[in-house]
């Protein structure tokens, strides 16, 4: 099983790319999370937002594996705790899909795309912006890596 991380944004600040490295280095071998920046649709006067989302659609589209389950990122998603993220991730290496999260750009994701996610969820009812989407996701994956390892970093 590979853990991706679908992320639409390219050009991060430094501070958010430090902040990522800074957990998915901590991921094990096994547990590896790859990131896939998507170079976000120019915007335009011409384009609606549902114009610019169905086009960035079709570029996270393109870097989804066959098969691999979709876990889109989600101010309206479920809300998860980190437990069951734990618990997910375990049953996720047992059955050995890929596991692709998907971050929207600054419009968010097209609709029909999150209508055929297997898993919508959400990190907070807040809408955060999208570089820290991926810093919160890669802490909350080693965190729930930690979990199943009964590992210290987290405490109950
Ligand atoms: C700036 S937000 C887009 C906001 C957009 N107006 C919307 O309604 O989705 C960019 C991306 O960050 C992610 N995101 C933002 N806040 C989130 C949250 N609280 N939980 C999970 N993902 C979030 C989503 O993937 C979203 O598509």
């Amino acid at each position: 099983m590979q853990l991706i991380i679908a992320a639409v944004g390219h050009k991060m600040p430094a501070w958010i790319e430090t902040a990522f490295q800074e957990y998915a280095k901590r991921m094990p071998p096994e547990c590896r999370v790859l990131l896939k920046e998507i170079k976000p649709v120019e915007r335009s006067g011409s384009k609606t937002a549902e114009t610019v989302m169905a086009l960035e659609r079709t570029k996270i589209e393109a870097v989804i594996p066959k098969n691999a389950r979709i876990v889109a990122l989600d101010e309206r998603g479920k809300d998860w705790t980190s437990v069951a993220l734990s618990q997910n991730l375990t049953q996720w290496q047992q059955d050995g899909r890929d596991v692709v999260f998907v971050i929207g750009g600054a419009d968010g994701l097209d609709a029909e795309f999150k209508a055929r996610a297997d898993t919508l969820i959400r990190i907070s009812s807040l809408t955060l912006p999208h570089g820290m989407v991926r810093v919160l996701l890669a802490e909350q994956l080693y965190r729930a890596w930690s979990i199943t390892q009964n590992h210290p970093y987290h405490r109950v």
